[in-house]
């Protein structure tokens, strides 16, 4: 019995078309406009990096692009429909995150956290679940062989009944992302992937990304390790007090005399730029 519907995702559209785009994003908190008239468009098949200092914006604008904040002003279109105003819609139509603050289940196990991300994706409602009824059971068993999939893929396979919180760091890192590609999206938000990391789990979260665009997903990160950004990264954009100041390729951005006095410093100068703390736990997140 289905009891409840669910968003059918949108069929795959062809490479390089656009998927999210954000049109004039203004978000103000009393007299503070922490994002401050923002365009950005994320086609298919692409890496976008969004950069810029602490204070910048960037999970506010993150949060504006996931029904978790509505916009003061401006659009956000996912496949050229207008948002939806919730983080669980947003979720069905077609876009998935990661936060800044791990937030996993901490007492569940690594696969039962995997599985919660399926719930968009899942039909049979709360009857169906309780009398176990048949759709229900393949439905479980799809849900389960999709998330034993994804722990392959991001390396947790073996790691599936230890208890989220018991994962070192780094790994609930990668157990987030698992968790959000569980629901299937067509855009993967990542905030920060790498906080925390060290070079070597740093590494190994670029090559994870480059695979999680070669399945098919774009991907739109936040990030403050710029080796990390502009290794990996299409195009980058650069916010500063809630505006965007430069976009582009990393060779342009990078040599972009405005970026350098705001942001960066010396090109290339160090792993992290114009950041105290790449863990900081605000409220927003
Ligand atoms: N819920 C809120 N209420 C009031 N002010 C907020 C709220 N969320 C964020 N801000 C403010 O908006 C501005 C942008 O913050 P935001 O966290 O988006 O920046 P950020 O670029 O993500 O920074 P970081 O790199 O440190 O994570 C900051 O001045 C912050 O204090």
């Amino acid at each position: 019995m289905t009891t409840e519907t669910t968003t059918t995702p949108a069929a795959a559209p062809a490479a390089g078309t656009p998927l999210l785009e954000a049109r004039d994003v203004v978000m103000r908190f009393g007299g503070l406009t922490a994002v401050g008239g923002v365009d950005l468009t994320v086609n298919t098949g692409e890496i976008i990096g969004l950069i810029g200092p602490n204070g910048a914006g960037k999970t506010t604008f993150f949060n504006c692009l996931t029904g978790l904040y509505v916009p003061t002003e401006g659009q956000v279109r996912y496949q050229g429909q207008l948002l939806p105003p919730t983080p669980h819609k947003v979720t069905q139509a077609g876009m998935a995150r990661t936060f800044q603050n791990i937030r996993l289940f901490h007492n569940m196990t690594v696969l039962e956290n995997v599985l919660v991300g399926r719930h968009t994706r899942t039909k049979e409602g709360i009857v169906s679940a309780i009398l176990r009824g048949p759709g229900y059971r393949r439905e479980e068993a799809e849900s389960r062989a999709k998330a034993l999939e994804l722990l392959e893929f991001v390396g947790l396979a073996d790691k599936r009944d230890m208890l989220a919180r018991n994962l070192p760091y780094g790994e609930q890192r990668k157990l987030e992302i698992a968790r959000a590609m569980a629901s299937e999206p067509g855009l993967l938000l990542l905030d920060e992937p790498t906080a925390g990391m060290n070079p070597q789990e740093t590494r190994a979260t670029e090559e994870l990304v480059f695979a999680i665009r070669d399945r098919g997903m774009a991907v739109l990160v936040i990030e403050h390790d710029m080796r990390f950004i502009f290794n990996l990264c299409d195009r980058v954009a650069v916010l500063v007090q809630g505006k965007k100041l430069v976009e582009g390729d990393a060779q342009t951005v990078q040599s972009d005399e405005r970026v350098i006095a705001a942001y960066l410093g010396t090109p290339m100068d160090g792993a992290e730029a114009g950041t105290e703390s790449t863990t900081s736990t605000e409220e927003n997140q």
